[in-house]
């Protein structure tokens, strides 16, 4: 069966682009960032342009009408690299050609693209691909990358409340750190003490990580590490920014023993996470399925990882993460990110743009949460798509 035609649409308002939130939420408030250094784009990550991109959604339609789709972030720039470039690889493909459609968009694109939002379209494109397929197979993702090694899988929570996620039967809680080295001595305290709090809180056998946000220095993470890890933290998480790759290695070669150093959540492709790799910069990836290349492209990264006893726990990206996980041994636990406001609820990851969108019940997700064709999600109708390019 043929591909007839690719879509690619934007939305605003949560979604893929879960840092585009409307109303006061946690994930905007006071978290470290690169920007933070400027006392202007301190409070808000807003203020400095997280949300600027939004959600796209791309659509791909099979001669007999089937269509499947997938969302990620990349609005209006995203949509126009699947309308104007892209498409011309997938239209007219037959519907099982999704390697050689990968080859095609990176090397067609490699001039302007390798990382970031060329790459971001790139997996919205592929991941739309195994939706379809799935549709045209009537089979769950998962049962076309090799069927599911575990039955249950179990989560951590990202979120401000640690203590509310161990409530709700999470296994972790992954905090956002709020002080970064612009806030010297008096912030790396201030991290330490929200960590200590929530140790108290939550007991001692429930994980505590640290979400970097690609804020840090060398030394500064070193010393953020060492001081943390009296309170047993379990990873720190994007410490550096993602080309620093000699700093990571160096970072993992002082790390105390026991804490784990994760990244690759901004890497992208099979050559971005060889370099991680190759330099032993972490014991942990987090590939987001939705930027990182896509499904086709995780697949490759996974099996390299593997090759370097390296675990696999991708980022957030919802449905196109979890498929993924329950099939890959060295996967053995996924995320979860908290988008209620307050982190006090489970609140699917992309809502309000999907329908169906499976969510952990009491943290952990059974696999017959996925047991629908393709990636087993709909689009909502109440969520309002614009076309800005039509090829
Ligand atoms: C909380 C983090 O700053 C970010 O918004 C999400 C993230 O990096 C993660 O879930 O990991
Ligand atoms: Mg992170």
């Amino acid at each position: 069966m043929q591909i007839k035609e690719v879509r690619a649409f934007v939305v605003r308002g949560g979604g893929a682009d879960y840092h585009d939130q409307t109303e006061a939420h946690w994930i905007d408030d006071h978290i470290c960032t690169p920007m933070s250094k400027y006392e202007e784009y301190k409070q808000s990550r807003k203020s400095f342009g997280i949300n600027v991109l939004g959600t796209l959604v791309v659509e791909i339609e099979a001669t007999d009408g089937t269509v499947g789709f997938a969302v990620t972030t990349g609005g209006e720039i995203g949509a126009f690299i699947v309308e104007k470039h892209l498409a011309r690889f997938v239209e007219g493909a037959d519907v099982t050609d999704i390697e050689k459609i990968w080859d095609q968009m990176f090397n067609s694109t490699l001039y302007y693209g390798r990382k970031g939002v060329v790459l971001n379209a790139i997996s919205g494109v592929d991941l739309a691909l195994w939706d379809l397929l799935g549709k045209v197979r009537n089979e769950p993702v998962h049962k076309m990358i090799g069927g599911a090694v575990r039955d249950e899988l179990k989560f951590y929570a990202t979120g401000a409340r640690p203590d509310l996620a161990k409530e709700m039967g999470f296994i972790g809680g992954k905090l956002p750190l709020q002080w970064g080295p612009a806030d010297g001595d008096e912030g790396l305290k201030k991290n330490i003490e929200t960590l200590a709090h929530m140790r108290s809180k939550v007991g001692d056998d429930f994980w505590l990580m640290f979400d970097c946000w690609m804020s840090l220095d060398l030394n500064y993470s070193i010393k953020l590490a060492k001081a943390a890890s009296e309170y047993g933290l379990k990873w720190i998480e994007e410490a550096l920014p993602p080309d620093d790759y000699w700093g990571y290695a160096e970072l993992r070669e002082n790390i105390p023993d026991g804490m784990m150093v994760s990244t690759g959540e901004h890497e992208a492709t099979r050559w971005g996470f060889r370099m991680l790799f190759d330099k032993n910069c972490c014991d942990l990836i987090q590939p987001d399925v939705g930027w990182c290349g896509g499904l086709t492209e995780l697949l490759k990264i996974s099996a390299l990882a593997d090759a370097h006893n390296k675990l696999v726990v991708p980022h957030g990206s919802s449905v196109y993460s979890y498929h993924f996980v329950f099939t890959r041994q060295n996967s053995p636990f996924a995320e979860f990110l908290m988008m209620a406001p307050n982190a006090d609820k489970v609140v699917p990851m992309f809502n309000p743009l999907l329908l169906d969108e499976p969510v952990p019940l009491n943290g952990k997700m059974n696999i017959s949460a996925l047991d629908k064709p393709g990636f087993g999600v709909r689009l909502n109708p109440e969520c309002e798509l614009s076309r800005p390019y039509i090829h």
